[in-house]
C-alpha cells in the first residue's frame, strides 16, 4: 500500500514526539477502526480488551495483548487479572531494538500461501524411510530367504521392535503373515512384500477390534442461540515434542483450507513461544492472541483467544498450551482450567496430543498422563523425519486407543501431514 507523503511526516512528528513508530501505526489503526464503526469504541461481550497493534501486525499477521477477562455473564467479578498488554491511548512504546522501521513496514514479505494440504504424505513420504535402512528392507531381506527358520521369524520380530512397533502388534502381525505365506505358498519376495504392506496398512489403520479409525479433524463450528462459534482446537503436550510448530503447522493447513484461524498463545511458561507462535501466524496472516507477562494464567489467555475466535467469528482457534509435567495433579489443574473456562465461549472439539516419535516408550509414558488428564481426541506424531521408529503410530494408537490424525515430517513450514494409512507404510516400507 502506497503511503502518501503528508502521512509519512505525519508519522514523522508523533515518531519525534515519543509515540514511536508503533504509536503511529496504532493510531493510524484506531483511526481507520474508529472511521469502520462510525466511532463506535468500546469492547465486546465480556472481554475488555484493547486491540494491540504493533508494526509487525501492519505489515503482516496480528497479535493481540491481554488485559482483564471477566467471566461470560458476570457482571463485575473478575476470573483473571493480568497485567494490560497495551491501554487505549497510553503512549506508545518506543521501537524496541529489532522492531520494524516505518520503511519495513512498507515494504514487509507478502504473506506465504501455504503448500496444498491433498497429497502431502506422498511429497514428504520418502522422509520416513530416509533414515539408514528402511524398515522395509530389512523385512524383506529376510522374508527373502530360501526357507524361513524359526530364528528367521526371530529376526522379523526383532526388526518389528525395533522400529517400536509393540510387542502384541509385533506378534499379531507375523502371527498373520506367517499363516499367509504358508497357506498360499507365497515366495516371490515382491509377492511377499504385497502381503506385508496389507498387514501392515491394516494394523495401522485399524483400531483393537479391527475397525478404521477415523482420523478427521473435528472442526465443525457450534452453534449457541443463534451465535456462530469456532471450533476450539486445544494441543498438549510435553515441552520440546513440536507443540508449537505444529500449531503454527496446522494454521498453515487450515489456512491453505480457505478457513479463517486464530491462535492462543497459552504456554506462558516459555517467553519465547507466544514470539515464535505470532511469527508462524504472521507468515499467513493470521492473528495471534497473548500476553506480555512471562508466567501469566495460560487458561486467561485461551479465554481470550477463543473469545476473540467468536468476535471475529474465526473457523478455528488454536491454543499451543505449556508441556510442563510437573505432576499429574499440576498438570491437571493447569489443563482442566483451561477447558473450563474455553467452555464458557465454546468448549474444544479437538485436543490433540504431539508426541516425539524419537522419544519410544517414554514418549508413551507421558502421552498416557496426558490422556487420561486431558480427553485426547487425536494423536499429532511430530519427528518422524530421519527415524527408523515408525512402528510407534501402531503402539501409541493401541495404548491410547486415539487415532494418529496428523504427522510432522521436517522441520519446514508445510511438513505437516494428515495421516493416512497406506501412504504412510509404504513410506516406512521404503
Ligand atoms: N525434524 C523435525 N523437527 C521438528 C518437527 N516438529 C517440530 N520439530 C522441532 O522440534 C523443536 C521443538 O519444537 P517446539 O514447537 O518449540 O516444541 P514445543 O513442544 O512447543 O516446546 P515447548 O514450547 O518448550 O513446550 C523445534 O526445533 C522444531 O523445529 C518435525 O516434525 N520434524
Amino acid at each position: 500500500m502506497e503511503l502518501p507523503w503528508i502521512e509519512i511526516i505525519a508519522g514523522l512528528v508523533v515518531v519525534a514526539g515519543g509515540g514511536g513508530v508503533v504509536g503511529w501505526i496504532a493510531s493510524r489503526r484506531r483511526q481507520r477502526d474508529a472511521d469502520d464503526t462510525g466511532g463506535a469504541a468500546g469492547g465486546v461481550g465480556t472481554l475488555e480488551r484493547p486491540e494491540s497493534d504493533g508494526a509487525s501486525q501492519e505489515a503482516a499477521g496480528r497479535t493481540s495483548g491481554t488485559a482483564v477477562i471477566r467471566e461470560p455473564g458476570d457482571a463485575g467479578a473478575a476470573v483473571e487479572d493480568r497485567p494490560v498488554a497495551e491501554t487505549p491511548g497510553a503512549p506508545a512504546a518506543e521501537p524496541a531494538p529489532g522492531e520494524p522501521t516505518v520503511e519495513e513496514a512498507r515494504t514487509a514479505p507478502p504473506l506465504e500461501k501455504p503448500a496444498p494440504v491433498a497429497g502431502r504424505l506422498v511429497r514428504l513420504r520418502d522422509r520416513l524411510a530416509r533414515s539408514g535402512s528402511p524398515l522395509g528392507s530389512r523385512l524383506l531381506a529376510v522374508l527373502s530367504r530360501d526357507s524361513l527358520t524359526e530364528n528367521d521369524w526371530d529376526d522379523l520380530e526383532e526388526e518389528l521392535l525395533l522400529a517400536d512397533i509393540g510387542m502384541d502388534p509385533a506378534t499379531e502381525l507375523l502371527g498373520a503373515l506367517r499363516t499367509r505365506v504358508r497357506v498360499l505358498g507365497v515366495r516371490e519376495p515382491s509377492a511377499v512384500r504385497e502381503l506385508l504392506r496389507e498387514e501392515l496398512v491394516a494394523l495401522v489403520d485399524n483400531d483393537a477390534a479391527g475397525r478404521p479409525m477415523d482420523r478427521s479433524l473435528r472442526l465443525e463450528p457450534a452453534d449457541q442461540e443463534g451465535t456462530r462459534l469456532p471450533a476450539v482446537v486445544l494441543v498438549v503436550g510435553v515441552n520440546g515434542t513440536g507443540k508449537t510448530t505444529t500449531v503454527g503447522k496446522l494454521a498453515r493447513v487450515l489456512v491453505a483450507e480457505d478457513k479463517s484461524v486464530v491462535l492462543g498463545a497459552a504456554d506462558t511458561f516459555r517467553a519465547a513461544a507466544a514470539d515464535q507462535l505470532t511469527t508462524w501466524g504472521s507468515r499467513v496472516g493470521v492473528e495471534t492472541v497473548r500476553s506480555d507477562k512471562e508466567g501469566a494464567d495460560p487458561a486467561s489467555v485461551a479465554f481470550d483467544a477463543v473469545a476473540r475466535g467468536r468476535d471475529e467469528k474465526a473457523d478455528v482457534v488454536l491454543v499451543d498450551t505449556a508441556g510442563r509435567l510437573q505432576n499429574k495433579a499440576g498438570l491437571m489443574d493447569e489443563l482442566g482450567k483451561i477447558v473450563r473456562v474455553t467452555s464458557k465461549v465454546a468448549a474444544p472439539s479437538e485436543v490433540l496430543l504431539v508426541l516425539d516419535a524419537t522419544t519410544g516408550q517414554n514418549g508413551l509414558t507421558q502421552a498416557r498422563v496426558f490422556a487420561e488428564v486431558a480427553g485426547v481426541t487425536g494423536i499429532v506424531l511430530t519427528k518422524l523425519d530421519g527415524t527408523a521408529k515408525g512402528g510407534i503410530v501402531v503402539q501409541v494408537q493401541r495404548e491410547l486407543g486415539v487415532p494418529v490424525k496428523l504427522i510432522g515430517l521436517g522441520e519446514g513450514p508445510d511438513d505437516l501431514a494428515p495421516f493416512e494409512a497406506g501412504e504412510f507404510v509404504d513410506g516406512i516400507l521404503g
